[in-house]
């Protein structure tokens, strides 16, 4: 694609960028530009700034200094609440109290809240949707499973199409594998690799800790470190042992096997 100079084109744009919090610099100078149907993995130690990045382009805050475009509109001159209704995000942290269903609760996508709104009700289209998207992430045979009883797997599949029913242009997943077990993990990565497939336009950001947990369709990755952006590109140039060294400052081997890409420290101590 040819490279754009207009900011309200990207899906995401930042320029500049530094978050400030009780005069320490959470991130500085941070510019990126996300384009439709890219999909990239932000990658990082623990502190590193990741949820704080994410923040800003799920329009959650605002930068202390620089531009930051989320779908075309400039932070700072547009409802943030309106902006974020476009935004699909998958939090695993999310949390159901009511006794909800998994239909239900793909069903408050549409207002964006942990549960029903008073006076609120889904029109017959609104449920057909529902279970449409819970059909492509696997979840017909639960879908009126109660929340509860849900095992984590079946919540992060069911949180993906919740974020989809507003029929975003992007989507933000914040570690959607933790604390899945390997099989969930996979069946995960491959709902994802899937929903790429079928929605080309989407773009998307993961992040992870973890490079077994980029899934294949992966298409740029973000490396950040201490706040700043240590790499960025297109992932098979990104992804190589010196710069994942650099960014969780260890020595770390990365290879790629079909398609997928394992880390290990590179010094071994005997035991
Ligand atoms: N509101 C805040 N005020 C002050 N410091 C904050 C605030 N939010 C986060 N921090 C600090 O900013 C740094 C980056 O935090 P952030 O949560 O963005 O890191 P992260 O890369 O997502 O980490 P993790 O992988 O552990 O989730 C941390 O040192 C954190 O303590």
């Amino acid at each position: 694609m040819t490279p754009t100079t207009d900011d309200t084109e990207y899906v995401l744009s930042a320029r500049h960028v530094d978050f400030v919090r009780d005069g320490r610099y959470l991130l500085r100078d941070i510019t990126l530009h996300v384009e439709h149907g890219q999909h990239w993995v932000l990658l990082g130690a623990n502190g590193a700034g990741k949820s704080t990045l994410l923040s800003l382009l799920g329009a959650f805050a605002h930068p202390t200094h620089g531009v930051v475009h989320v779908l075309g509109h400039q932070l700072g001159r547009v409802d943030m609440r309106e902006l974020r209704s476009h935004i699909g995000h998958v939090d695993p942290r999310h949390t159901v109290r009511a006794p909800l269903t998994v239909r239900d609760v793909v069903l408050t996508g549409l207002t964006n809240t942990p549960e029903f709104i008073p006076r609120w009700a889904p029109t017959p289209d609104q449920i057909e949707l529902a279970e449409t998207l819970a059909a492509s992430l696997g979840m017909s045979a639960r879908i009126d499973a109660h929340w509860q009883t849900l095992s984590q797997g079946e919540r992060g599949r069911a949180l993906i199409a919740r974020a989809l029913m507003v029929d975003p242009s992007l989507l933000l997943l914040d570690e959607p594998a933790t604390g899945l077990d390997l099989a969930a993990r996979e069946q995960l990565l491959t709902a994802l690799d899937d929903l790429r497939v079928e929605y080309p336009a989407v773009a998307s950001i993961l992040v992870t800790h973890h490079l077994e947990e980029i899934p294949v369709t992966t298409t740029h990755a973000m490396l950040i470190r201490d706040g700043v952006i240590s790499a960025q590109g297109p992932i098979v140039d990104v992804l190589n042992t010196a710069n994942i060294s650099d960014c969780f400052d260890h020595a770390i081997t990365i290879t790629r096997q079909n398609d997928r890409w394992i880390a290990q420290a590179s010094e071994r101590r005997s035991p």
